[in-house]
């Protein structure tokens, strides 16, 4: 018996790990070596994670953990892998607290409520950090650095700004040269097995079609980390458009300079590179999908089951959602913070948001961070145990494999607001994407500007605190940063993350999953609408009806107010010009005809 096809990856690693224990006698060597394939593809490939076990006793170090990403990879390696070793964490002491004030903050968040229940020790499992990115030496202290050096074993590099408006100098301490420090301290572990690094699908934005490969910038990397160090601020911010060129902002820039140090320093390292397009809230995990028992079963609103007897099983989750019932404990949709749509979907949710200009064709390439996540962890597995010879390049996008374009998911967005409101609007919610650069203006001053300054108004002559200008300044602001993002198509090619789907065994491609074309957008966006509701807003499913009542209420002031200002802008015409007297004295007689016609016939039939 010979073996014709080279076995499947995950066999083969796993082979790596395993060694058969006993070959049974009277077989040959290669027969029962199948014998033992076989059984290890029934046992381990299905119930055994490959990818959980090769975690097992890692020391792991993550950047950025305190981030969106980072805290949600974070989660899952807890959670899938309890018997790692440690997670070194590379921090910095933010808002008054100190580093493991931050943690434990963290950890007892939430989202890590499920780890808990298969990590209670995960507390010892972390090791923050003290380490600053925007210093160029990171300020990691000699002891943390030697234990650093001596033990990690992988390495997660997510930390980075991520903010457009960042000034270039910043960008490229953070995006560049941290990225630069951490691959020498990479290259002197001896223990390490695979550095993973974290960069965007828009490095590239400048091309309409993205391979998996590292585009050469104009500018070698090396050469603007060293010019950063002597031209002063002035210059830099003059020379930032030049340098950036068709790129809409540093962080792209930067984040693609990020990729080339990568490359110039991955020679005797293990590399393997992330591109992730629009990170968004959690679409699978950690929060499993609860649907709604009744007629409406599909709909995933996490909504509560609570089989009490005040809610029927037979009730839809709209109807639980119209009694303001919240299923205890679960909910989709995780998010944290502002950025990507998220920021955007609370403007329009409050109402204060109108107008966007965007190309409602556009493809809106929106990821889950927990897809993202699941692709980031199977990267390392893979990259750990086959060594690719080259740099591997991951597109982490949804975009080929399941389109949704802005048009769709806007709407979806607003479908969404009806069921699940947001509190205290501003104005009932109304958004609509404009093509047009002058229509696009004209609703900006209309409905954003106008509203803003009469709310302002009205605040000062009752004694309060303007803040809607404030508000209205920001949001131009995030339009404009955000605006080039909706109003291009791009095409990201995804042969090595294909390619690596395929190498996954059954369990991991369940666990591990990252098949964007298994996600329904209506339910996804519905979810992401409910989750920020509830853990970026804070705010309480059980004032929906509440909220659905307030929305009613400026519905009708929404109404009154447009036929008080028809009216009284009519009757201002019609007092000063006679061509608007004679209009309305024309459409007076045709309606008084029309009726007299309209009686006149029915008295005849009569
Ligand atoms: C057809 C019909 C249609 C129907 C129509 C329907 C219409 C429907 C419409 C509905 C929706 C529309 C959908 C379209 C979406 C398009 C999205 C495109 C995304 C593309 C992304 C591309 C991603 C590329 C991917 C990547 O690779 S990168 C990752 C993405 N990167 C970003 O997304 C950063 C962007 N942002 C910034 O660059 C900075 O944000 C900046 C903007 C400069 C502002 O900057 P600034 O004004 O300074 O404001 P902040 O500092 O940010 O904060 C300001 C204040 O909020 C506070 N605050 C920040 N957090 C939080 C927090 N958690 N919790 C609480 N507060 C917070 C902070 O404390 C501060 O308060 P304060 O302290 O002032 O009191
Ligand atoms: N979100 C998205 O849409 C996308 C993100 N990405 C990439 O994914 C990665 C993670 O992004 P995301 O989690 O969204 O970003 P966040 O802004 O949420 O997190 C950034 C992380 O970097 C850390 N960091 C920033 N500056 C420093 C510093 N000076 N010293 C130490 N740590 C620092 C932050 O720490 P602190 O909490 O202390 O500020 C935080 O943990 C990034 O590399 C980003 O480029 C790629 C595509 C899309």
């Amino acid at each position: 018996m010979r073996l014709t096809q080279p076995l499947p990856s995950f066999l083969a690693s796993s082979l790596a790990h395993e060694q058969p224990q006993c070959l049974l006698r009277g077989t040959s060597p290669v027969a029962s070596g199948m014998n033992f394939f076989l059984e290890l593809w029934k046992t381990k490939g299905r119930i055994m994670s490959m990818i959980a076990a090769y975690y097992k006793n890692k020391s792991i170090l993550i950047t950025g953990a305190t981030g969106f990403m980072g805290k949600v990879l974070m989660e899952k390696l807890l959670r899938t892998s309890p018997d790692l070793k440690v997670i070194y964490i590379l921090m910095r002491p933010k808002a008054g607290q100190t580093l493991p004030q931050r943690m434990l903050q963290i950890l007892s968040s939430k989202l890590f409520e499920k780890v808990k229940e298969v990590c209670p020790n995960m507390h010892e499992k972390i090791r923050p950090i003290y380490a600053d990115l925007g210093q160029s030496d990171l300020a990691i202290s000699k002891e943390d650095m030697q234990e650093l050096l001596s033990c990690t074993n992988i390495i997660f590099h997510c930390a980075a700004t991520v903010r457009f408006d960042e000034p270039l100098r910043h960008a490229v301490q953070l995006n560049v040269t941290a990225t630069q420090q951490l691959l020498l301290m990479a290259s002197q572990m001896p223990k390490l097995e695979v550095f993973v690094h974290i960069s965007t699908a828009f490095s590239n934005c400048n091309l309409k079609h993205i391979d998996e490969v590292i585009y050469p910038c104009q500018v070698e990397p090396k050469k603007i980390i060293d010019s950063m160090q002597w031209l002063d601020d002035a210059i830099v911010d003059e020379i930032t458009p030049k340098l950036i060129g068709d790129r809409p902002n540093t962080y792209t820039y930067t984040k693609a300079l990020g990729e080339v140090v990568v490359q110039q320093e991955s020679e005797n390292l293990n590399i393997a590179i992330i591109r992730p397009s629009i990170v968004g809230a959690t679409w699978q995990e950690p929060f499993p999908v609860s649907p709604a028992p009744g007629p409406q079963a599909g709909l995933h609103v996490d909504l509560l089951l609570a089989q009490t007897s005040s809610c029927p099983s037979s009730f839809s989750s709209h109807e639980m959602l119209d009694k303001g019932v919240l299923l205890a404990g679960v909910s989709l949709g995780w998010v944290d913070n502002l950025n990507g749509p998220s920021g955007l979907i609370i403007a329009a949710g409050k109402g204060l948001l109108r107008s966007v200009k965007a190309a409602p064709m556009a493809v809106a390439d929106l990821i889950p961070v927990d897809t993202v996540v699941n692709l980031t962890l199977a990267v390392g597995w893979y990259t750990a145990v086959h060594r690719p010879q080259s740099t591997l390049i991951y597109h982490c996008t949804s975009g080929n494999l399941n389109p949704c374009n802005w048009g769709k998911m806007g709407l979806q967005i607003m479908a969404s607001f009806e069921k699940i409101p947001y509190e205290k609007p501003f104005r009932r919610p109304n958004a609509d994407f404009t093509t047009n650069t002058f229509t696009n203006q004209y609703w900006k001053a209309v409905s954003h500007w106008a509203p803003a300054i009469m709310y302002d108004l009205y605040l000062q002559l009752t004694g309060r605190k303007p803040r809607f200008t404030k508000l209205m300044n920001r949001l131009s602001k995030t339009l404009s940063m955000l605006e080039y993002f909706v109003n291009h198509s791009w095409e990201w090619s995804t042969s090595n993350t294909d390619m690596l789907m395929l190498e996954l065994s059954p369990e991991d491609q369940r666990v591990f999953n990252f098949d964007i074309r298994q996600l329904n957008w209506l339910d996804y966006i519905e979810n992401y609408v409910l989750g920020i509701k509830k853990y970026l807003l804070k705010e309480d499913m059980s004032g929906i009806p509440k909220a659905r009542q307030q929305l009613k209420k400026l519905r009708n002031i929404h109404y009154f107010f447009n036929t008080a200002l028809f009216l009284i802008t009519w009757r201002l015409l019609i007092a000063r010009s006679q061509m608007a007297r004679n209009v309305w004295l024309f459409i007076v007689s045709f309606c008084y005809k029309f009726l007299s016609y309209f009686r006149a016939s029915s008295t005849l039939k009569a």
